[in-house]
């Protein structure tokens, strides 16, 4: 199954960042993707908070939904929203992903458990959680040949996440991001190839890339890796674009033979030494 990862440079402008989106999936679709991920807060990246609450939206109403359910269906195609704020009942929001089938449906909706509740020593201060609402629940789903796992970037930093998954079956994990430049470019890859090879499954990561109109700076990168650690591809740089490669299921399946980590897994207590 050829699948694909969009990167972004998502603004502040709902409206530009749908029609970025767009020519992007229309591209990765006219060269082959079946499955196409943006990434973390496609529609909006904005970190005022009285703008983001004025220019979110409920599920039912929101405009990077209704435009994914529609591209899905015209391009016959699975369409993975990595993320997009929504808003809910109670006036918080969720830091949301959506997966829509080839016929337009909505076949899974994920909301990020991990908030980035973070000091990073370049002066970054970032507080998710006073904004979002965290989900409580992982969600894996069926997506032609792939059984997918779904998750949002910080989320990608909890191992037992992407264990769970694969442990439920998942055999391609998703995490989609909006990574800061300064820990994407300590952590990055080996936080989506761990989570790969930790799991005999793929790793599909959508990124937000460059310098925003909210002024932060995101790490770009969008990446895919095998079941093996390979990357199959991957954006070189933080620019908008796509990188595109072709799954195989049974590979999973044969990185779990080689390596049965799964299998071999054992309980076991933690004890505390204590010396004098
Ligand atoms: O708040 C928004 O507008 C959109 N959300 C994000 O950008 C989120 C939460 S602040 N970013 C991350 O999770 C970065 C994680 C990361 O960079 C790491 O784990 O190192």
């Amino acid at each position: 199954m050829r699948c694909a990862a969009i990167q972004m440079r998502s603004g502040i402008d709902v409206a530009a960042n749908i029609t970025a989106m767009d020519k992007l999936v229309r591209d990765a679709a006219a060269d082959g993707a079946q499955y196409i991920q943006t990434p973390e807060m496609t529609g909006l990246l904005q970190k005022d908070r009285k703008a983001l609450m004025a220019a979110i939206k409920p599920d039912q109403d929101d405009f990077v939904l209704g435009t994914a359910a529609s591209l899905a269906k015209e391009l016959n195609i699975w369409l993975h929203i990595g993320s997009t704020p929504i808003l809910l009942e109670d006036g918080k929001v969720a830091n949301r992903a959506a997966l829509f089938s080839p016929q337009g449906i909505r076949a899974a909706t994920y909301d990020k458990i991990h908030m980035f509740d973070v000091d990073l020593d370049n002066g970054e201060s970032w507080r998710e959680s006073a904004v979002y609402e965290p989900g409580e629940a992982t969600q894996i789903v069926q997506a032609g040949e792939m059984i997918l796992g779904l998750a949002i970037c910080y989320d990608v930093r909890f191992p037992n996440i992407f264990r769970d998954q694969a442990l439920a079956g998942a055999n391609v994990l998703t995490t989609p991001a909006a990574f800061t430049r300064q820990t994407g470019e300590a952590h990055w890859h080996v936080l989506q190839r761990a989570r790969a090879i930790e799991n005999g499954a793929y790793v599909i990561a959508a990124a937000q890339g460059g310098t925003h109109e909210d002024t932060r700076e995101t790490y770009g990168h969008s990446i895919i890796v095998d079941p093996w650690g390979a990357v199959l591809a991957e954006k070189t740089d933080d620019k908008p674009g796509y990188i595109i490669a072709d799954i195989d299921i049974s590979k999973s399946v044969e990185a779990r033979k080689k390596i049965p980590n799964l299998k071999n897994a054992r309980p076991y207590r933690v004890e505390t030494q204590h010396t004098e």
